[in-house]
């Protein structure tokens, strides 16, 4: 093992804490190529597709990426906008979003960044920066609700990963999970009502969380647990009975089973059923991205309308909304408790110092990226 070279440590030298709020990632364009390098990063990872290497290697390089990029470089060509991919503008926004709620709330020492599991910005690349300038306390907090060894534990592989070659580790805190925390419910809450102000309640409530291998969850992941809880809590806020929401699982990739009943035939069943007014809302998605705009926006309304559905409205995800800003700031503060809130006076100083020798901007790092 040789670890990075970095400057001696300075006597005296100014910790800062830091936040990074990691998201899953998305390709740099819609195009074949850029889409096909980042499946490659994302379906070689082995928390994510659990088949034994060398066969995996076969079927990933000689089916999946061949015909799967197009297909989906097209999909992601339907949902792009000026501002590239919405799951990147949403997390951009996010961080920035997050690092105003925490400053008002007083917490002027901390920098909020956001980077991505795969695909840029990297997240080392993001943990090489913060250290670079100066970060000695580092708070990750995954974009997702619900903890999966598939998501989030593969979050915590990537700093583990990191921070292997770093001789000079900053104090490192993690969020694993949140899905019944009570500002996330609340934020959910406070969409689908806006939502219903605007266009009225339908028969049902199809609450879609992204699927995952049935055999994860009988290896143990939590995941499907803390969605239907997610869901329990939910509904109870919006004082639903039973029959009046379901959930599903989306987005269900091979030929496995996954977790059950799967959002696109349970829908068109709904239809043909009588339901003529339905919502549908993807609590387990902090951010609108392809999984959501396309799949659910678009064919998934399609399923529902040729299968006699009359009218099929699509709740956005949190995104920026400010009850979420919110629910994260406090997501935040309730893991950096004992972290210093102020600049001590000397670390001003030096700021102040810095900034007239030109490395402000260095300092103020972040959620700019
Ligand atoms: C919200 C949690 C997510 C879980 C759990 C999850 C598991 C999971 N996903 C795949 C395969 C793909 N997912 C893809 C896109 C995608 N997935 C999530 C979130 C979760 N995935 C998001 C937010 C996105 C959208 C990214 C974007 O750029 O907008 C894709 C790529 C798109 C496509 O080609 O369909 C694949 C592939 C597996 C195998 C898996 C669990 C094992
Ligand atoms: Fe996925
Ligand atoms: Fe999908």
């Amino acid at each position: 093992m040789t670890f990075q070279k970095e400057p001696p440590h300075k006597h005296g030298a100014v910790g800062r804490s830091a936040i990074v709020l990691v998201n899953l990632g998305t390709p740099d364009e819609p195009t074949r190529s850029a889409v096909r390098r980042y499946l490659k990063q994302f379906l070689s990872d082995p928390r994510v597709v659990e088949i034994p290497r060398a066969v995996w290697w076969f079927i990933l390089n000689l089916i999946i990426l061949p015909f799967r990029s197009g297909q989906s470089a097209k999909k992601y060509a339907s949902i792009w906008t000026a501002e590239g991919s919405p799951l990147r503008s949403n997390t951009a926004a996010q961080a920035l979003g997050l690092r105003a709620a925490l400053g008002e709330r007083g917490h002027e020492e901390l920098t909020v960044a956001m980077a991505m599991r795969y695909g840029s910005p990297s997240l080392p690349d993001v943990l090489a920066k913060l250290k670079a300038d100066g970060a000695d306390r580092v708070l990750v907090l995954p974009a997702y609700p619900q903890y999966s060894g598939t998501t989030t534990g593969s979050i915590y592989d990537a700093v583990f990963q990191h921070y292997g070659s770093v001789r000079n580790i900053p104090e490192l805190r993690f969020v694993r999970n949140y899905h019944d925390h009570e500002g996330y419910i609340r934020a959910l809450r406070d969409s689908v009502l806006n939502h219903w102000e605007q266009h009225g309640q339908p028969e049902k409530l199809v609450m879609s969380f992204h699927g995952v291998p049935k055999r994860t969850l009988m290896l143990g992941d939590p995941y499907h647990c803390e969605c239907l809880k997610t869901a329990r809590l939910l509904a109870a806020a919006l004082k639903l009975k039973p029959d009046q929401y379901l959930v599903t699982f989306q987005s269900r990739f091979g030929k496995a089973e996954w977790l059950q009943p799967y959002t696109a035939p349970t829908v068109a069943q709904l239809a043909r059923d009588g339901v003529r007014k339905l919502d549908v809302i993807c609590p387990g998605f902090t951010s609108d991205c392809l999984e959501t705009l396309e799949e659910i926006s678009m064919e998934v309304r399609h399923d529902f309308e040729s299968n006699g559905g009359r009218e099929f409205h699509y709740i956005p995800c949190l995104n920026e909304s400010p009850a979420w800003i919110a629910a994260l700031a406090e997501i935040a503060e309730q893991h950096i408790i004992g972290w210093p809130t102020q600049l001590p006076p000397s670390a001003r100083e030096l700021l102040k110092k810095e900034a007239e020798s030109g490395r402000a901007k260095a300092l103020e790092l972040g959620a700019a990226d």
